[in-house]
């Protein structure tokens, strides 16, 4: 379910002075670093003439590295900089280059363009000028590259300091940082690569990435698979999808506690009873369609002393909102932003820091949603998922979420893990929905989306 680490631009400092405290050797690990980039833009690019921006410092230095291998394969490359190189290293590779060097103002265009502009030191946004050009050089060329990032965009919060141009791929060295995955700055991006240095990038903070999914075993039973309560309330239709995504996430049986006689899927059993003392239930979900009036606010207390494993999404949230403690160590909380800063007011930090924070404060499993979703649990991992469908920005695609995070808990027992698989199902079933879908159409989508796990 973790993939590869996100570094902060600090972090990556530090796994680089360890390796080389360890003995690994400054210029050494810069070649390391462009010859990995090298070896994806002659797989995209092969001989297409190429041209590549490089900056002052070791990003820079990486695009001089690139340039020397790329020449040596007969690829027709130019090298335009941003001034002189002022990292020894930098400069080692300017001289090893040891090609003509245009000014990046005036060099002309070429088919393929590298950015190796700045990478983790970027420290303010680029000249207004500096940043036209680039976008000019991006916009002329039919293939664009970002070495480790695209220049323009703040390494650890994922903010846009200037125009940045819309890029292909973009290679990030070592570690993915924040700016990969947190909007703005992923969305400049349309492929994202991870390549090796051969260094260690310990932490904490992963990338989401695809679950590994058990089917049930023989001897499974509806209970053994895992028993999901849903409490209903003022708008069943979002109790109703999220019961049918749990159904559908791998929980054995789903019960809706909602008043009788709405349809929902045939699979589901309805009781019109709040009873949730059944010792089978291994999660219960309160929240989607709950409503904030008082009944909704006793139904809510009244989930919350059952003492099931929980799930709090929607208006649960906002219920819960200047009650923090009342939320129980262990569950899953599902915030859009509105929700989040209602609950933990306005945090400091990226968004990924935020979410740690909030899960620190909670002891719960915050799923961060967005078109960045953030998973934090308040031992400190986080898993961050990229590339989630414009297309759920559509009413009731939360629910479903909270049903998959719901029914994933039933199966798993863990709320991190659980959570995690649900954002990747529900983003995949998004995916395989393809456009204009609505969120009924996600359950649809969902078998399909499970078994390519398995
Ligand atoms: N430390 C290392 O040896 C390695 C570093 N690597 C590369 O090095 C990059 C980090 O290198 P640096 O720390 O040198 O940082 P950068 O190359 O990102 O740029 C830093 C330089 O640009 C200047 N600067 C920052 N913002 C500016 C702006 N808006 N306009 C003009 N100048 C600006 C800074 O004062 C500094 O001189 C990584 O992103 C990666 O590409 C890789 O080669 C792996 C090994
Ligand atoms: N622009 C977007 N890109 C990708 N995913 C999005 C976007 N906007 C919303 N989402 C996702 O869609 C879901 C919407 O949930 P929510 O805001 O609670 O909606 P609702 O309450 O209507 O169900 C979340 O999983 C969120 O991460
Ligand atoms: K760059």
């Amino acid at each position: 379910m973790v993939g590869g680490p996100v570094l902060t631009a600090a972090q990556m400092r530090a796994a680089e002075q360890a390796a080389f405290d360890a003995g690994v050797d400054d210029y050494g690990l810069m070649e390391t670093a462009g010859a990995a980039a090298a070896a994806i833009i002659w797989r995209a690019g092969h001989r297409r003439d190429t041209l590549i921006l490089c900056g002052p410092g070791n990003n820079g230095g990486d695009g001089y590295v690139i340039a020397r291998i790329l020449r040596d394969h007969g690829v027709p490359v130019r090298v335009a900089a941003l001034g002189e190189s002022r990292t020894p290293s930098g400069q080692r590779a300017r001289a090893a280059w040891a090609g003509p060097v245009e000014d990046m103002m005036t060099a002309a265009p070429a088919t393929q363009l590298v950015d190796a502009l700045f990478g983790t030191g970027l420290a303010r946004g680029l000249d207004e000028g500096v940043a036209a050009r680039l976008c000019a050089l991006a916009g002329a060329a039919v293939l664009t590259h970002a070495v480790d990032l695209p220049s323009g965009v703040e390494t650890d919060s994922g903010a846009i300091l200037s125009a940045v141009p819309q890029f292909g791929t973009c290679i990030a060295l070592g570690a993915y940082k924040p700016a990969h995955l947190l909007h703005p700055a992923a969305g400049v991006v349309a492929r994202l690569m991870l390549a090796d240095i051969g260094i260690a990038t310990p932490g904490t903070v992963r990338r989401l990435a695809a679950p590994k999914l058990a089917a049930p075993d023989a001897g499974a039973h509806k209970y053994s698979r895992g028993l999901v309560a849903v409490v209903g309330g003022a708008m069943p239709g979002a109790a109703a999808l999220a019961a049918g995504a749990a159904a559908h996430a791998g929980a054995g049986m789903v019960r809706l506690h909602a008043a009788a006689g709405q349809a929902i899927p045939h699979a589901i059993v309805s009781q019109a009873a709040d009873d949730l003392t059944d010792p089978r239930i291994r999660a219960l979900l309160v929240g989607p369609g709950l409503g904030r009036d008082a009944q909704a606010a006793q139904r809510l207390a009244r989930a919350l002393a059952a003492g099931h494993p929980t799930v709090l999404d929607a208006d649960a949230l906002m219920l819960l909102a200047g009650a923090i403690e009342r939320i129980p160590a262990g569950a899953i909380l599902t915030p859009h932003e509105g929700e989040f800063q209602r609950l933990f007011g306005d945090l400091p930090g990226s968004k990924i820091d935020r979410a740690l924070a909030a899960a620190r404060k909670s002891g719960a499993v915050v799923v961060y949603k967005g078109a960045d979703s953030v998973i934090a649990a308040p031992d400190g991992r986080a898993a961050v998922a990229r590339g989630a469908s414009p297309w759920l920005s559509t009413a009731g695609t939360g629910d479903v979420l909270a049903g998959l995070c719901a029914g994933r808990l039933a199966v798993t027992g863990d709320p991190f893990r659980a959570a995690g698989e649900a954002v990747w199902l529900h983003g995949e079933a998004a995916r395989r929905a393809g456009a204009a879908f609505v969120a009924d159409d996600l359950l649809g989508a969902l078998p399909a989306a499970i078994a390519a796990r398995l």
